[in-house]
């Protein structure tokens, strides 16, 4: 065989076995499950009332009139970004229609730093929505400078305008001071006077979307006033709304894959987890990659199951990961404990966790801190409801502790932690560490 056969015989092979994983998978057509994937309205489930609100809002759009400014908010999942976007694209084709240009410019402002950043990707948007250049820098020229590009692009080029903020309440900006407006407050202020002192001629509203309930507390008097927004409320999904909800995307899966159980758990475990369909859908998916990384024909309970575990375990990590090394450190300390115990031991007395903590400190030749430190560091992961505590006065010499109870497996937590560089070292010497637990809670309890 000469090279162009290898050559051919190799490519057919790669395309063999890339084909093998697609062939075999139990999705049909997995887009469906995507977190940001558009979907056609009839597999929106309820919400009536939201969408009859925002239709009626927004329809002065095609009347030659403002729409108000919005307010949706309620918890993640919900479905704000959902039904806003999904009436906007409706105003969008009836405005063609009509030859109306009316144009949609929205921005996720949790990763925006800045009041300037904010405004940058403003212009951005509405630039690439009217198909036209950027026409400032990045950096080198004024927030100002870059609102008045932002304001001539939507003057030019659009007769009535929606500006979507999402996560509104994320954009607090570089605030030195408490006492700072955030940097939300200052730019609602300015997207909502531009109408109304006539720096542009059309009709600009902006719907900001939040999951906090005080956002309008928390907003400056003059950015309160000016904003003024309609509310549309959105409530959590009961476990029934979920199930409907992922029952209209079946089809992202083959046919007769799904065993019967799978859409009522998952829709369950979302449930419990205040009603977020984009948990039910990210359970819905991971089953169904689990399944397929298995082999599986088809998905089952256990897949949903493992795939709520690897929720949890995604959720506590990215929250630990967050954590200074001391803090992480402290909590290691305390969730081996249970783990380690000869004992069935569940609260784990904050002695026998800080001496634990003390021998770590030791061993990996780093500093150790104060009891008070520990007991503020636990306070912490209190507040980030990995664990709960309680105060027991006890016989054994030293007054009051407290006592720490894990929210999640503590063999989780220690797991999640261990995959830290530092902490891994540790791994190696586990059945000494096991020791000195079982020492310090034999001291504990006996001493
Ligand atoms: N009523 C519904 N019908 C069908 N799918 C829904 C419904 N509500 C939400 N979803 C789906 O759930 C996911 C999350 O919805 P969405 O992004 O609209 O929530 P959100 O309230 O904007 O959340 P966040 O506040 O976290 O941004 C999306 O994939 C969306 O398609």
């Amino acid at each position: 065989m000469g090279d162009g056969d290898d050559q051919q015989s190799l490519s057919q092979s790669i395309k063999g076995r890339l084909q093998e994983g697609v062939q075999d998978s139990v999705f049909r057509d997995k887009g469906l499950l995507d977190p940001d994937a558009v979907i056609d309205e009839d597999r929106i489930v309820g919400r009536d009332e939201q969408l009859e609100d925002i239709i009626t809002y927004l329809r002065p759009a095609l009347q030659g009139n403002r729409p108000p400014n919005m307010l949706l908010y309620g918890p993640s999942g919900t479905g704000k970004s959902l039904i806003i976007n999904a009436v906007c694209q409706q105003v969008i084709e009836l405005a063609n229609s009509q030859d109306i240009d009316f144009g949609v410019v929205e921005i996720n402002c949790q990763t925006l730093k800045s009041h300037d950043r904010a405004v940058y990707q403003l212009v951005e948007n509405a630039a690439a929505k009217a198909g036209v250049e950027v026409g400032v820098p990045q950096s080198g020229v004024s927030t100002s400078q870059k609102l008045n590009r932002f304001y001539d692009i939507l003057s030019e080029h659009f007769e009535s305008v929606i500006i979507i903020l999402d996560e509104v309440d994320l954009l607090v900006g570089r605030q030195r001071d408490p006492n700072d407006e955030p940097a939300y407050s200052k730019l609602l202020y300015q997207l909502s006077r531009a109408s109304q002192l006539g720096r542009i001629d059309q009709h600009v509203s902006v719907a900001a979307l939040t999951n906090d309930p005080r956002f309008m507390e928390e907003l400056d008097g003059r950015a309160e006033s000016s904003f003024n927004p309609q509310d549309v409320v959105f409530s959590d999904y009961d476990a029934n709304q979920l199930q409907a909800i992922l029952e209209r995307r079946r089809d992202a899966f083959q046919e007769g894959v799904l065993e019967d159980g799978i859409i009522p758990l998952s829709a369950a475990f979302a449930a419990q987890d205040h009603g977020d369909a984009r948990k039910a859908i990210d359970l819905f998916r991971t089953a169904g990659e689990i399944a397929d990384r298995a082999g599986d024909d088809t998905v089952h309970e256990q897949h949903v199951r493992d795939a709520q575990e690897e929720a949890e375990r995604d959720r506590t990590l990215t929250q630990m990961q967050g954590l200074s090394s001391q803090k992480k450190l402290s909590l290691y300390a305390t969730a081996i404990v249970p783990v380690y115990s000869n004992r069935n031991l569940n609260a784990v007395p904050s002695t026998v966790a800080y001496r634990v903590y003390q021998y770590l400190t030791e061993l990996l030749d780093t500093d150790e801190k104060s009891r008070d430190s520990y007991l503020r560091y636990m306070g912490e992961a209190e507040t980030y409801n990995f664990v709960t505590s309680e105060k027991r006065g006890r016989g054994y010499g030293s007054g009051v502790h407290k006592e720490y109870t894990f929210v999640d497996d503590p063999e989780v937590v220690a797991e999640t932690l261990r995959s830290d560089i530092r902490l891994e070292e540790v791994e190696q010497d586990e059945s000494l560490i096991q020791s000195v637990v079982n020492a310090q809670i034999e001291d504990f309890f006996e001493g």
